[in-house]
């Protein structure tokens, strides 16, 4: 038995939620006292692959195919499910990311395997495999027991951390079948929407809502953003109005995030909007009314009017930067 970690790939690079899948998975592994093996899929440099033992990977499987460059769903689940066979892995982690979404429930499909998707906290060590994750959207949190032989979890960024665990990995190239049926949807062309700071991989967010009354007043929320070297995010209605893109709309119905900082501007805080920012690991709020709910679940917050209070902000910023 072992546990088989699945590293993605964003052009070449591993971005730090796969450090983070891991150093989870290597944290599983020891307690099961077995190797930890990793599966990369596409064009990685083998520096690159190498840096995967520094968190506790002893051998990565590099899978570098023509057809599987750009991220094809089914395809590479089937890859690695049969890549977790090949190693009698009875565990499978990724990352809870928009491919690991996608993956973690084909592949425990294709592996028979029970599914915790949104593991916040490593399996119960009292004999019983179960695991502490999101449920409801992220408005709270599940236990669920996986009773099957094979096991598939899917770990949300940022809630186990990275942790060091210098291992010397091995890497070894690993040919699976590519079934043309695996291939009904294939990535063309990626043409990047942005050159911003990626909001789900972000450490810090500004995000503001509707308390910022148009689109015009999103000036200062930028300049306050880009100072902090954070991306930003809205509200829903923000979006829905058109004030901002839709790829910055977080909560039940936008992207979830839990980044280390979210400051929130003009938010009041609704549960559909909290079920996709409570996780962050510190929330300052900005907000005029006292009796808002986010203030609530804040760690710091400032009751004042965002046209003031954020100027200020920014101005003390640029100070302290010099
Ligand atoms: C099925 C469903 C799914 C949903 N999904 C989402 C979701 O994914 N994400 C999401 O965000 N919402 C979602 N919503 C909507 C959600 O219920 C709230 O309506 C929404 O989050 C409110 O957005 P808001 O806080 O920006 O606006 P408002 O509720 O209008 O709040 C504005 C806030 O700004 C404050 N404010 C006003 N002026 C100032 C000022 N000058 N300075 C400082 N503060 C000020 C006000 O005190 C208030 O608290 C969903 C709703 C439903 C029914």
């Amino acid at each position: 038995m072992s546990v088989l970690v699945y590293v993605e790939q964003a052009e070449g690079k591993f971005k730090k939620s796969v450090f983070e899948a891991v150093s989870y998975a290597k944290a599983i592994a020891d307690h099961q006292s077995t190797n930890l093996t990793a599966i990369s899929i596409g064009d990685v440099a083998e520096n690159e692959l190498k840096e995967l033992g520094k968190y506790g990977a002893s051998k990565v499987l590099n899978v570098s195919v023509d057809q599987l460059k750009t991220f094809v769903n089914q395809a590479y689940a089937s890859v690695i499910a049969a890549a977790a066979e090949k190693e009698s892995a009875d565990v499978v982690v990724l990352s809870n990311s928009f491919s690991g979404k996608g993956l973690a429930p084909r592949i425990a499909v294709k592996l028979k395997a029970g599914l915790a998707e949104g593991a916040v906290e490593l399996p119960s060590t009292d004999g019983k495999f179960s695991v502490k994750k999101t449920a409801f959207s992220g408005k709270a949190f599940a236990i669920t027991e996986l009773t099957s032989a094979n096991k598939v979890i899917a770990l949300n960024p940022n809630a186990f951390g990275v942790k060091e665990n210098a291992t010397d990995a091995t890497i070894e190239n690993f040919t699976a079948d590519v079934k043309q049926s695996d291939l009904g949807t294939v990535i063309k062309e990626l043409v990047r929407a942005t050159d911003k700071i990626s909001l789900p991989d972000a450490e810090l967010v500004v995000s503001a809502g509707r308390g910022l009354k148009g689109p015009e007043n999103w000036g200062m929320i930028e300049e306050l953003a880009s100072l902090l070297g954070a991306a930003t995010a809205c509200s829903k209605p923000v979006s829905d109005a058109d004030w901002r893109p839709h790829s910055e709309h977080v909560g039940q119905t936008g992207i979830a995030i839990s980044p280390n900082l979210y400051i929130a501007i003009g938010i009041s805080g609704a549960i559909q909007h909290l079920a996709g920012v409570s996780s962050s690991k510190v929330i300052v709020v900005i907000n005029k009314d006292p009796e808002a709910p986010f203030f609530k679940v804040a760690d710091y917050g400032i009751v004042g009017d965002a046209f003031e209070v954020v100027p200020k902000f920014i101005e003390a910023l640029k100070a302290h930067k010099g």
